[in-house]
């Protein structure tokens, strides 16, 4: 029994030296052995009301430098910040820094399939087809243009109905963005009373608002999937991840059984069985088959509609803040469009509203440390030697942020993008809030077409005012609660019908 004692202090020693010794060579904090700086974060979460974790981990860069390694439980974050090492990352070496996370329970659940988690070339190939096909579509020509209008005229009509009243918009503009989707990928559109919409909205907020427990998976990859599936809010996750997928497979059996290959596809869905039934000709379909069909479905959904709609009530809250700059926007639309239905043309006339969307995007930081990458081999960035299956995280946040590129960051100042001298719109190649490289979103043109009209459709319509509480709550609802997207807090608008 004596031996026990100094046996176990020596081990004990032993890990802290070898813990030590590994950590010291890397740039970043040295953190516990099998804990890393987990602790630290979940103290600081625990201590202070206003944490948030992107801001923690920018907080550390602020400490180390630009490339570092942040070690959370057992598994390794390389976080890369400022524009010129993402852009080294994501663009200089985009066959290293390409890949994504591969937790055991990603495995079972997505299957390397889909969009958002597939690799290598199926990955490669969807991402190609599905370009081809939404810009088959008319995705920034006018057949998803019209299909955007109706959506805006059609919020436009239910907010006419709450004119005057204290409205929450959040469920009114989601369900306006998932119609988008569902008319790209479906070729149909849900009426907003239909319950199965609300079903849908409730199932897809589930996914993108996982709890703490959920990040377990990837704080300790080597926990097998059937242990994380257990946390509470992982649980969650699967359910309605089970909902979304037998709901979108319902409505592809349903498109399946009527559709006639000889005729043109109408939407996405129609397209992908038009490609599976030529590839079925000429030998089998190889990676283009149903599992892989209703994962990309459900990654567009996923992707593409809390980011663009949350984006959206970012643009209106900032609205009723900077009432002058509302104003502004106005006046320059009524001057140049007046009340016909805008179209993507008038961009290039609209310079206020662009330089409003912009710096919308810059402060709203909607994914600020962007989807994890995983690095496929060992590779050298800055100096850091990176080992392969290092997690990585983009730190958009930090380019966004940074005050030499855009001076008092956390001020809201649209005119940052607009030319002193020609007084005209300037874009900013350091606003990059759809990310850098070859998994950039896949959906940048679209949510870029669906801000622009949404905005000016409401913008043209309604003039839009904060509540008493969202006076009162200022700071609490621009800061927002934590998440993977960054979403205001819980508030209410006032809407106003301007006189026509
Ligand atoms: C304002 C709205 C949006 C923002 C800010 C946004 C942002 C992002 C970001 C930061 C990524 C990760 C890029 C990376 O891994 O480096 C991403 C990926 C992706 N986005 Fe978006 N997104 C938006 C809207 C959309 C829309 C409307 C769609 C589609 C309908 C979409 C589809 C996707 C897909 C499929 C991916 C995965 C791409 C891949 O892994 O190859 N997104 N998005």
């Amino acid at each position: 029994m004596q031996i026990v004692k100094p046996l176990a202090a020596a081990l004990l020693a032993g890990l802290l030296g070898r813990h030590l010794f590994q950590r010291l060579r890397r740039r970043g904090p040295i953190g516990l052995p099998v804990l890393g700086s987990l602790p630290y974060m979940l103290y600081r979460a625990f201590v202070e009301p206003g944490f948030r974790w992107y801001r923690f981990l920018n907080e550390m860069r602020a400490a180390y430098g630009d490339v570092i390694s942040v070690v959370l439980g057992t598994q390794e974050f390389i976080l890369i910040s400022g524009y010129q090492q993402i852009k080294a990352a994501l663009v200089g070496r985009a066959d290293q820094f390409s890949q994504r996370p591969n937790q055991p329970l990603y495995q079972v659940m997505a299957q390397g399939r889909g969009l958002l988690l597939s690799e290598g070339a199926l990955w490669l190939e969807h991402r190609r087809f599905t370009l081809r096909v939404l810009r088959d579509f008319g995705l920034g020509r006018s057949l998803s243009e019209q299909q955007i209008q109706t959506e805006a005229q059609e919020l436009a009509a239910k907010l006419s109905d709450l004119s005057g009243q204290e409205t929450d918009l959040n469920v009114h503009i989601t369900k306006a963005i998932v119609n988008v989707i569902g008319s790209l990928v479906f070729a149909q559109r849900s009426g907003y009373e239909d319950p199965k919409l609300d079903n849908f909205l409730h199932h897809t907020k589930a996914l993108t608002q996982a709890g703490l427990d959920t990040e377990l998976m990837f704080f300790f990859p080597q926990l097998p999937a059937w242990l994380t599936a257990l946390a509470p809010s992982t649980g969650r996750y699967l359910q309605s991840e089970k909902w979304i997928m037998d709901h979108c497979r319902e409505k592809i059996q349903a498109i399946d059984r009527n559709y006639d290959e000889s005729s043109e596809p109408s939407c996405f869905v129609e397209a992908y069985l038009q490609e599976q039934r030529l590839r079925q000709a000429s030998g089998g379909v190889g990676s283009f088959d149903n599992l892989q069909l209703v994962r990309t479905v459900l990654d567009l959904y996923l992707a593409g509609s809390e980011t663009t709609a949350t984006t959206l009530r970012w643009a209106l809250l900032y609205c009723s803040f900077h009432p002058e700059y509302q104003e502004a926007c106005h006046a320059e639309i009524a001057a140049s469009i007046g009340l016909r239905e805008v179209s993507m043309k008038d961009k290039r006339g609209l310079h206020k509203v662009q330089a409003f969307l912009d710096e919308t995007q810059r402060i709203a930081n909607l994914v600020p440390m962007s989807v994890e990458h995983r690095v496929s081999e060992a590779v050298e960035l800055d100096g850091l030697p990176i080992s392969p299956d290092s997690l990585v995280l983009p730190n958009l946040y930090s380019v966004h942020m940074d005050p030499e590129l855009f001076p008092e960051p956390h001020e809201f100042k649209p005119d940052r993008f607009i030319d002193p001298e020609t007084g005209t719109y300037k874009a900013s190649e350091y606003l990059i809030p759809f990310s850098l490289g070859k998994r950039a979103c896949l959906g940048e043109t679209l949510a870029r077409m669906e801000l622009f009209i949404f905005f000016v459709t409401l913008l043209q319509k309604f003039r839009f005012e904060p509540t008493e509480d969202c006076r009162l709550r200022r700071d609490e609802i621009l800061l927002g609660p934590d998440g993977v997207v960054r979403a205001p807090g819980d508030h209410s608008l006032v809407v106003h019908k301007r006189r026509l």
